[in-house]
Protein backbone atom coordinates (compact mmCIF):
# COMPACT_ATOMS: atom_id res chain seq x y z
CA UNK A 1 0.00 0.00 0.00
CA UNK A 2 1.06 3.58 -0.95
CA UNK A 3 0.97 6.22 1.72
CA UNK A 4 0.61 10.01 0.76
CA UNK A 5 2.94 12.44 1.10
CA UNK A 6 2.45 14.63 5.03
CA UNK A 7 1.43 18.62 4.32
CA UNK A 8 3.30 19.85 7.59
CA UNK A 9 1.55 22.95 8.35
CA UNK A 10 3.73 23.40 11.33
CA UNK A 11 6.89 23.60 9.33
CA UNK A 12 5.29 25.58 6.28
CA UNK A 13 3.38 28.06 9.24
CA UNK A 14 7.19 28.51 10.65
CA UNK A 15 8.92 29.26 7.44
CA UNK A 16 6.06 32.29 6.47
CA UNK A 17 6.45 33.27 10.32
CA UNK A 18 10.06 34.12 9.80
CA UNK A 19 9.48 36.39 7.00
CA UNK A 20 6.73 37.73 8.64
CA UNK A 21 9.02 38.13 11.40
CA UNK A 22 11.47 40.06 9.52
CA UNK A 23 8.78 42.57 8.97
CA UNK A 24 8.11 43.18 12.33
CA UNK A 25 11.73 44.00 12.42
CA UNK A 26 11.62 46.29 9.61
CA UNK A 27 8.70 48.40 11.19
CA UNK A 28 10.11 48.15 14.66
CA UNK A 29 13.25 50.19 12.88
CA UNK A 30 10.51 52.56 11.89
CA UNK A 31 8.98 52.90 14.76
CA UNK A 32 5.47 50.45 14.80
CA UNK A 33 4.95 47.83 16.27
CA UNK A 34 2.56 45.86 15.32
CA UNK A 35 -0.70 44.78 17.27
CA UNK A 36 -3.33 42.93 17.63
CA UNK A 37 -6.06 42.80 20.34
CA UNK A 38 -8.33 39.76 20.92
CA UNK A 39 -11.24 39.94 22.53
CA UNK A 40 -12.67 36.35 24.50
CA UNK A 41 -15.46 36.70 25.95
CA UNK A 42 -16.74 34.36 28.62
CA UNK A 43 -14.82 31.32 30.00
CA UNK A 44 -15.14 28.36 26.91
CA UNK A 45 -12.24 26.01 27.72
CA UNK A 46 -11.43 25.85 24.27
CA UNK A 47 -11.41 29.26 23.45
CA UNK A 48 -9.10 30.31 26.16
CA UNK A 49 -6.58 27.81 25.03
CA UNK A 50 -7.08 28.81 21.03
CA UNK A 51 -6.88 32.55 22.27
CA UNK A 52 -3.37 31.55 24.45
CA UNK A 53 -1.82 29.87 21.61
CA UNK A 54 -2.85 33.03 19.13
CA UNK A 55 -1.03 35.14 22.74
CA UNK A 56 2.33 33.20 22.37
CA UNK A 57 2.52 33.22 18.44
CA UNK A 58 2.73 37.04 18.17
CA UNK A 59 5.15 37.70 21.03
CA UNK A 60 7.18 35.02 20.07
CA UNK A 61 7.72 37.21 16.00
CA UNK A 62 7.54 40.65 18.63
CA UNK A 63 3.96 41.61 17.49
CA UNK A 64 1.95 43.09 20.66
CA UNK A 65 -1.14 41.29 21.77
CA UNK A 66 -3.90 42.58 23.89
CA UNK A 67 -6.16 40.39 25.64
CA UNK A 68 -9.64 41.84 26.49
CA UNK A 69 -11.41 39.40 28.82
CA UNK A 70 -15.12 40.17 29.31
CA UNK A 71 -17.60 38.74 31.05
CA UNK A 72 -20.01 36.20 29.77
CA UNK A 73 -23.25 37.92 30.54
CA UNK A 74 -21.47 40.91 29.11
CA UNK A 75 -24.16 43.34 27.00
CA UNK A 76 -23.83 43.35 23.29
CA UNK A 77 -23.65 47.50 23.70
CA UNK A 78 -20.59 47.21 25.90
CA UNK A 79 -18.85 44.81 23.55
CA UNK A 80 -19.42 47.02 20.70
CA UNK A 81 -17.93 49.95 22.38
CA UNK A 82 -14.94 47.87 23.17
CA UNK A 83 -14.76 47.04 19.75
CA UNK A 84 -15.71 50.79 18.24
CA UNK A 85 -12.82 52.02 21.09
CA UNK A 86 -10.51 49.72 19.69
CA UNK A 87 -10.98 50.76 15.77
CA UNK A 88 -9.95 54.03 17.24
CA UNK A 89 -6.97 52.91 19.08
CA UNK A 90 -3.38 53.96 17.21
CA UNK A 91 -1.37 50.82 18.79
CA UNK A 92 -3.78 48.60 17.31
CA UNK A 93 -3.54 47.16 13.66
CA UNK A 94 -5.80 43.50 14.31
CA UNK A 95 -9.14 43.06 15.60
CA UNK A 96 -9.79 39.90 16.29
CA UNK A 97 -13.20 38.75 18.29
CA UNK A 98 -13.21 35.31 19.41
CA UNK A 99 -16.05 33.17 17.96
CA UNK A 100 -18.15 31.70 18.94
CA UNK A 101 -20.41 34.19 20.84
CA UNK A 102 -22.83 34.10 24.14
CA UNK A 103 -26.23 33.52 22.20
CA UNK A 104 -27.85 37.01 23.14
CA UNK A 105 -25.00 38.77 21.42
CA UNK A 106 -26.02 39.08 17.83
CA UNK A 107 -22.54 38.20 16.01
CA UNK A 108 -23.30 39.67 13.02
CA UNK A 109 -23.73 43.04 14.41
CA UNK A 110 -20.41 42.57 16.22
CA UNK A 111 -18.65 41.46 13.10
CA UNK A 112 -19.59 44.29 11.22
CA UNK A 113 -18.63 46.62 14.02
CA UNK A 114 -14.81 45.68 13.39
CA UNK A 115 -13.29 48.57 11.26
CA UNK A 116 -12.42 47.21 7.70
CA UNK A 117 -8.80 48.12 8.30
CA UNK A 118 -8.64 46.24 11.12
CA UNK A 119 -10.63 43.12 10.41
CA UNK A 120 -7.15 40.67 10.02
CA UNK A 121 -9.90 37.71 10.38
CA UNK A 122 -11.29 38.94 7.43
CA UNK A 123 -15.09 38.43 8.45
CA UNK A 124 -16.50 41.65 7.60
CA UNK A 125 -19.30 42.25 5.46
CA UNK A 126 -16.82 44.43 3.54
CA UNK A 127 -14.20 42.08 3.86
CA UNK A 128 -15.47 38.96 2.32
CA UNK A 129 -17.71 41.02 -0.51
CA UNK A 130 -14.11 42.47 -1.25
CA UNK A 131 -12.80 38.92 -1.67
CA UNK A 132 -15.82 37.73 -3.51
CA UNK A 133 -14.76 40.19 -5.98
CA UNK A 134 -10.58 39.42 -6.17
CA UNK A 135 -10.20 42.76 -4.38
CA UNK A 136 -7.00 43.77 -2.24
CA UNK A 137 -8.20 42.84 1.22
CA UNK A 138 -7.78 40.47 4.43
CA UNK A 139 -8.47 36.98 3.59
CA UNK A 140 -10.05 34.53 6.65
CA UNK A 141 -7.24 32.91 7.87
CA UNK A 142 -8.06 29.83 7.67
CA UNK A 143 -8.84 29.23 4.11
CA UNK A 144 -6.00 31.37 3.02
CA UNK A 145 -3.70 29.04 5.45
CA UNK A 146 -5.21 26.24 3.11
CA UNK A 147 -4.44 28.17 -0.03
CA UNK A 148 -0.64 28.59 1.53
CA UNK A 149 -0.43 24.97 2.05
CA UNK A 150 -1.21 23.79 -0.97
CA UNK A 151 1.47 26.62 -3.01
CA UNK A 152 3.90 25.17 -0.66
CA UNK A 153 2.88 21.40 -1.68
CA UNK A 154 3.88 22.38 -4.85
CA UNK A 155 -0.13 21.60 -6.04
CA UNK A 156 -1.22 22.69 -9.31
CA UNK A 157 -4.79 23.91 -8.83
CA UNK A 158 -5.62 25.55 -12.24
CA UNK A 159 -8.06 22.98 -14.03
CA UNK A 160 -8.68 20.92 -10.63
CA UNK A 161 -11.71 19.43 -9.52
CA UNK A 162 -11.75 20.80 -6.06
CA UNK A 163 -14.48 19.67 -3.75
CA UNK A 164 -15.39 21.79 -0.37
CA UNK A 165 -17.42 19.65 2.08
CA UNK A 166 -18.96 21.95 4.24
CA UNK A 167 -20.29 25.61 3.84
CA UNK A 168 -19.50 27.81 6.80
CA UNK A 169 -18.90 31.40 6.22
CA UNK A 170 -15.50 30.99 7.80
CA UNK A 171 -14.26 27.81 6.28
CA UNK A 172 -16.05 26.30 3.41
CA UNK A 173 -17.08 29.30 1.60
CA UNK A 174 -14.49 31.59 1.09
CA UNK A 175 -12.49 28.42 0.69
CA UNK A 176 -14.15 27.65 -2.49
CA UNK A 177 -13.97 31.33 -3.94
CA UNK A 178 -9.98 31.35 -3.48
CA UNK A 179 -10.18 28.04 -5.34
CA UNK A 180 -12.46 29.41 -7.85
CA UNK A 181 -9.81 32.54 -7.94
CA UNK A 182 -6.86 29.98 -8.99
CA UNK A 183 -9.13 28.70 -11.92
CA UNK A 184 -10.14 25.31 -9.87
CA UNK A 185 -13.29 24.01 -10.85
CA UNK A 186 -14.94 24.14 -7.39
CA UNK A 187 -18.01 21.54 -6.39
CA UNK A 188 -19.75 23.06 -2.57
CA UNK A 189 -21.19 20.15 -0.83
CA UNK A 190 -22.58 20.02 2.75
CA UNK A 191 -24.51 18.05 5.59
CA UNK A 192 -27.98 17.84 2.67
CA UNK A 193 -26.02 16.84 -0.35
CA UNK A 194 -27.07 13.48 -1.55
CA UNK A 195 -24.24 10.60 -2.09
CA UNK A 196 -21.54 12.54 -1.28
CA UNK A 197 -18.99 10.02 -1.67
CA UNK A 198 -19.81 9.75 -5.40
CA UNK A 199 -19.28 13.40 -5.19
CA UNK A 200 -16.17 13.42 -3.39
CA UNK A 201 -14.56 10.91 -5.51
CA UNK A 202 -14.34 13.20 -8.74
CA UNK A 203 -12.24 15.19 -6.34
CA UNK A 204 -8.52 16.04 -7.59
CA UNK A 205 -8.66 18.41 -4.63
CA UNK A 206 -10.75 17.61 -1.62
CA UNK A 207 -11.47 20.57 1.57
CA UNK A 208 -13.24 18.42 4.30
CA UNK A 209 -14.57 21.57 7.05
CA UNK A 210 -17.88 19.29 8.32
CA UNK A 211 -16.85 19.81 11.98
CA UNK A 212 -17.46 15.90 12.29
CA UNK A 213 -14.40 13.40 13.55
CA UNK A 214 -13.29 10.95 10.78
CA UNK A 215 -16.30 11.81 8.50
CA UNK A 216 -14.27 11.42 5.80
CA UNK A 217 -13.03 7.71 4.92
CA UNK A 218 -11.23 6.03 1.96
CA UNK A 219 -14.81 5.68 0.14
CA UNK A 220 -14.66 9.35 -0.12
CA UNK A 221 -11.12 9.52 -2.24
CA UNK A 222 -10.07 8.85 -5.28
CA UNK A 223 -6.75 7.52 -5.67
CA UNK A 224 -4.24 10.30 -5.86
CA UNK A 225 -5.96 12.94 -4.08
CA UNK A 226 -5.12 16.15 -2.57
CA UNK A 227 -6.79 15.59 1.03
CA UNK A 228 -6.98 18.80 3.19
CA UNK A 229 -8.27 18.15 6.74
CA UNK A 230 -9.76 21.65 7.94
CA UNK A 231 -11.71 19.80 11.15
CA UNK A 232 -10.78 19.55 14.84
CA UNK A 233 -12.84 17.96 16.73
CA UNK A 234 -11.93 16.20 20.28
CA UNK A 235 -12.63 12.42 20.94
CA UNK A 236 -13.31 11.30 24.27
CA UNK A 237 -9.84 11.73 25.76
CA UNK A 238 -9.93 14.98 24.38
CA UNK A 239 -7.72 14.24 21.65
CA UNK A 240 -7.68 16.36 18.43
CA UNK A 241 -8.93 14.53 15.40
CA UNK A 242 -10.23 15.93 12.09
CA UNK A 243 -12.80 15.15 9.69
CA UNK A 244 -10.82 13.08 7.44
CA UNK A 245 -10.32 9.35 8.85
CA UNK A 246 -6.07 10.10 8.51
CA UNK A 247 -4.73 6.17 8.80
CA UNK A 248 -7.68 5.31 6.16
CA UNK A 249 -7.26 7.98 3.60
CA UNK A 250 -3.27 8.81 3.45
CA UNK A 251 -3.08 4.72 1.76
CA UNK A 252 -5.24 6.78 -1.21
CA UNK A 253 -4.42 10.14 -1.10
CA UNK A 254 -1.32 11.83 -3.00
CA UNK A 255 -0.86 14.18 -0.07
CA UNK A 256 -2.95 14.42 3.10
CA UNK A 257 -2.66 17.34 5.96
CA UNK A 258 -2.46 15.58 9.64
CA UNK A 259 -4.77 17.26 12.23
CA UNK A 260 -2.74 18.47 14.64
CA UNK A 261 0.05 20.31 12.70
CA UNK A 262 -1.93 20.72 9.16
CA UNK A 263 -4.31 23.42 8.81
CA UNK A 264 -4.28 24.83 12.59
CA UNK A 265 -1.21 26.22 12.59
CA UNK A 266 -1.73 28.04 9.09
CA UNK A 267 -4.78 29.74 10.69
CA UNK A 268 -2.59 31.58 13.06
CA UNK A 269 0.50 32.39 10.63
CA UNK A 270 -1.96 33.84 8.44
CA UNK A 271 -3.02 36.21 11.12
CA UNK A 272 -0.11 37.13 11.68
CA UNK A 273 0.65 37.97 8.38
CA UNK A 274 -2.75 40.11 8.00
CA UNK A 275 -1.96 42.17 11.12
CA UNK A 276 1.77 43.00 10.59
CA UNK A 277 0.01 43.82 6.60
CA UNK A 278 -2.09 46.27 8.53
CA UNK A 279 0.51 48.00 10.28
CA UNK A 280 2.52 48.32 6.96
CA UNK A 281 -0.79 49.90 5.67
CA UNK A 282 -0.90 52.42 8.84
CA UNK A 283 2.28 53.24 8.51
CA UNK A 284 2.31 54.61 4.49
CA UNK A 285 -0.77 55.96 4.83
CA UNK A 286 0.57 58.76 7.60
CA UNK A 287 2.95 59.59 5.02
N1 LIG B 1 -12.60 35.11 15.41
C1 LIG B 1 -12.09 33.89 15.36
N2 LIG B 1 -11.05 33.63 14.53
C2 LIG B 1 -10.50 32.38 14.46
O1 LIG B 1 -9.54 32.17 13.70
C3 LIG B 1 -11.03 31.34 15.30
C4 LIG B 1 -12.12 31.66 16.13
N3 LIG B 1 -12.62 32.91 16.13
N4 LIG B 1 -12.65 30.71 16.93
C5 LIG B 1 -12.10 29.38 17.02
C6 LIG B 1 -11.41 28.96 15.75
C7 LIG B 1 -10.45 27.81 15.90
N5 LIG B 1 -9.14 28.31 15.51
C8 LIG B 1 -7.97 27.58 15.57
C9 LIG B 1 -6.73 28.13 15.30
C10 LIG B 1 -5.56 27.39 15.42
C11 LIG B 1 -5.58 26.09 15.83
C12 LIG B 1 -4.30 25.33 15.98
O2 LIG B 1 -3.23 25.88 15.93
N6 LIG B 1 -4.33 24.00 16.19
C13 LIG B 1 -3.16 23.19 16.41
C14 LIG B 1 -3.27 22.34 17.65
C15 LIG B 1 -3.58 23.07 18.90
C16 LIG B 1 -3.90 22.11 20.05
O3 LIG B 1 -3.17 21.14 20.23
O4 LIG B 1 -4.92 22.37 20.72
C17 LIG B 1 -2.98 22.20 15.26
O5 LIG B 1 -3.97 21.93 14.55
O6 LIG B 1 -1.89 21.71 15.09
C18 LIG B 1 -6.80 25.51 16.06
C19 LIG B 1 -7.98 26.25 15.93
C20 LIG B 1 -9.27 29.62 15.20
N7 LIG B 1 -10.53 30.05 15.29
Amino acid sequence: MSSAIIINGNEIGQEIRKSVADRVMKLKDQGVTPGLAVILVGDNPASQTYVRNKQKSCEAIGIFSELIKLPQEVSEEELLNQIRSLNNSENIHGILVQLPLPSHINEDKVIATISPEKDVDGFSPISVGKMMLGQETYLPCTPFGVMKLLEHAGIDIAGKHAVIVGRSHIVGKPMGQLLLQKDATVTYTHSKTPELPSITKQADIIVAAVGRPNFITKEHVKSGAVVIDVGINRDENNKLIGDVHFAEVEQVASHITPVPGGVGPMTITMLLFNTVQSAEKSLSQDK
